[in-house]
C-alpha cells in the first residue's frame, strides 16, 4: 500500500462506535455520496465464515462469542480488500468497524495516512435496543432494523426517537438475525468495545484527527446533521427540497 498524499486521491475516513450505532448505515451513505468504497471488516469476517476456506470453522467460534477476531487476521483480510481495491483503482474509502484496538490503529498508522475519525454516540440502552432490532435479507444483504426506539429524556440526557428501519415487501420475507445479536453476545460485544475500542478513541483524539457526533435520533435527524457538520451537501436531498 503506497501512501499517497491527500490533494491526489480521495478520504481516508475511519468510523468508530459502539455495536448498534448505525456506523454501516452512516459509513454507506457517506460512501455513495462521496464516492468511495465503504470497507466494513465485520462484512469482511462475515465474508470469510461464508466461505469454504480454512479460517472459517476458526472464526466462527470466535464471533459468535462476540470475541474479536486476532489482529493479523483482521489486518490480512483488510490488506486483501484494500490491494483489491486498488488494483481496480480505488481511491479513498471509508473505515467501519477498524481499527477496534490501539494496536490495530498502531498498525494502519504505520502504513496508510487516516484524514478524518468519526466517532458516532448513542446511549448505551438503546445500542443494546438496536442490535436486537437488526435484520439482514438474506438474498439483497441489505440491513434494516425493527426496533422502533422511543426514549424519554432524564438525568439530564435527551429524548430520542427512532423509527424501524423497515425492509422494502421483496425482503420482507427473508430477513434473518446475526447469530451474534443476541442480548447475552450483545452485551458482551459491547463490554469489549468499552474495554478494547474506547482507547482508540484517545489514540486518534491525540492526533487532532476525532470528530465526536451525538447522534440527535434516527436518520432523517441525524443525516442532514452530520452532513452539517462535514461541511458536505447531499444533492439527492437537495433537489428532492427543491421539487
Ligand atoms: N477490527 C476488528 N478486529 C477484530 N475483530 C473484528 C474486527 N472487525 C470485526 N471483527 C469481528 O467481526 C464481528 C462483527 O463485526 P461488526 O459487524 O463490525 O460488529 P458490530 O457492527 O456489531 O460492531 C466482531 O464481533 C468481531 O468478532
Amino acid at each position: 500500500m503506497a501512501r499517497r498524499p491527500a490533494a491526489e486521491r480521495n478520504v481516508q475516513w475511519v468510523f468508530l462506535g459502539c455495536p448498534g450505532v448505525g456506523k454501516g448505515t452512516y459509513a454507506s451513505r457517506l460512501s455513495r455520496l462521496l464516492g468511495v468504497p465503504h470497507i466494513a471488516t465485520g462484512d469482511l469476517v462475515r465474508d470469510e465464515l461464508a466461505s469454504t476456506g480454512p479460517l472459517a470453522s476458526q472464526l466462527a467460534e470466535i464471533v459468535n462469542q462476540g470475541k474479536l477476531v486476532s489482529d493479523e487476521i483482521i489486518f490480512n483480510l483488510l490488506s486483501k480488500r484494500l490491494k483489491k481495491g486498488e488494483d481496480q483503482g480505488e481511491s479513498g474509502f471509508i473505515l467501519d468497524g477498524f481499527p477496534r484496538t490501539v494496536k490495530q490503529a498502531e498498525i494502519l498508522d504505520g502504513v496508510i495516512d487516516i484524514d478524518m475519525v468519526v466517532n458516532l454516540k448513542l446511549r448505551e440502552d438503546v445500542l443494546v435496543e438496536k442490535c436486537l432490532g437488526r435484520r439482514i435479507c438474506s438474498q439483497c444483504g441489505k440491513n434494516f432494523n425493527v426496533a422502533c426506539i422511543d426514549v424519554k429524556g432524564e438525568n439530564g440526557l435527551p429524548a430520542i426517537y427512532m423509527a424501524p428501519l423497515l425492509p422494502p415487501n421483496n425482503c420482507m420475507s427473508k430477513m434473518i438475525t446475526r447469530a451474534d445479536d443476541t442480548e447475552e453476545v450483545v452485551r458482551n460485544r459491547l463490554r469489549i468495545y468499552n474495554d478494547m475500542s474506547q482507547p482508540v478513541e484517545g489514540f486518534y483524539r491525540d492526533q487532532g484527527k476525532l470528530l465526536e457526533f451525538d447522534l440527535p435520533g434516527g436518520i432523517p435527524e441525524s443525516w442532514p446533521k452530520l452532513l452539517h457538520v462535514l461541511n458536505l451537501e447531499d444533492q439527492e436531498e437537495l433537489k428532492l427540497a427543491a421539487a
